[in-house]
């Protein structure tokens, strides 16, 4: 039955558990600094949050101070761009895992500029190009837009990260000149990185976080406001999306072991989307090889493990 819990017992406590054992755990990695605003973050940071669609929070750690959601930001950009624009999207980037890092430039010249998914970074930038002609100041939108799913009128963009960003930012500018060469960039690619930047830049707790994505585990529907934010077929899709490319190139391995639609960013955050159940959101800074935070893969593991729960059962 929509809505109801597979698993309601237990929540807060496995919740305390896990950022305890995180806490303890020497996963090696490294906080990303190939942005030096994001190399000056505390790396001992662990915060979990889950969020259930009857509304229980469930928090631990350092669920609520607020980190760079980089990558997530590509979730809101998505679901901001497939409500401005039909099935003309995918013709502009597909819908197929990469297999690649990414920040991969090699695939776009060979797939003539039209990227493998909305989740890479070339997939991003088309995405922000579609939201600067969309909307006359999107990067404005766009933090409405996230406020407005978190109910949380605080939620703004680091400016020091996205200043950071700009100046080492030229791998993401290589992809957006080759995708402009192809026809596939339709604004000035300086537009079009400054939104993806800022959207990069903005700051969310877990519990912001886990509140924010509730309509992708409800059919497109906000469980705490009940407003539709977009169609069910949206939510799949985007579940579809996260489930296959999400974590980059550790996606196969995600789906193998946890089974449920995720996103990561180098800020160290992921969320992970339980339909009819609610939102997981786990921080720690330190990256893996595959630019994924280890300890928020591994709480997000054990969580979903302990309480079975998998799209794929
Ligand atoms: N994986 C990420 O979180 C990447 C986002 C980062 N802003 C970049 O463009 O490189």
């Amino acid at each position: 039955m929509e809505g109801t819990p597979k698993q309601p017992k237990n929540c807060s406590s496995l919740v305390e558990e896990l950022v305890e054992q995180a806490r303890k755990t020497a996963l090696g990695g490294q906080v990303a600094d190939y942005i030096p605003a994001l190399a000056e973050v505390n790396p001992d940071y662990v915060g979990l949050a889950v969020i259930e669609l009857d509304g229980s929070v469930h928090t631990a750690g350092d669920a609520d101070i607020p980190f760079s959601i980089q990558s997530i930001s590509k979730v809101f950009g998505l679901a901001m761009a497939m409500q401005r624009m039909d099935d003309i999207l995918w013709e502009r980037v597909r819908m197929e895992p990469s297999g690649q890092a990414f920040n991969s430039i090699v695939q776009l010249e060979w797939e003539h500029g039209i990227p493998r998914n909305p989740f890479i970074n070339a997939g991003a930038i088309v995405v922000s190009d579609v939201l600067v002609s969309h909307y006359s100041a999107s990067k404005s939108a766009f933090v409405q837009y996230v406020r407005h799913l978190a109910s949380n009128s605080a939620i703004h963009a680091d400016h020091r990260v996205w200043e950071s960003e700009k100046e080492h930012g030229n791998r993401n500018a290589a992809l957006a000149y080759l995708m402009k060469s192809f026809g596939n960039i339709e604004s000035e690619v300086p537009e079009v990185l400054d939104h993806y930047f800022f959207q990069c830049s903005v700051a969310m707790s877990c519990v912001d976080l886990a509140r924010s994505l509730g309509f992708l585990a409800n059919r497109g529907v906000q469980p705490g406001t009940g407003e539709r934010i977009c169609d069910a077929r949206s939510a799949h899709r985007i579940n579809a999306l996260l489930s296959t490319s999400g974590m980059y190139d550790q996606s196969g391995e995600f789906a193998f072991t946890v089974g449920l639609p995720a996103k990561s960013g180098v800020g160290g955050g992921i969320v992970a989307v339980v339909p009819d159940y609610g939102v997981i959101a786990a921080w720690s800074p330190p990256l893996n090889r595959f630019g994924n935070p280890s300890r928020a893969v591994e709480m997000i593991t054990q969580f979903a493990q302990r309480l079975g729960l998998s799209v794929y059962t």
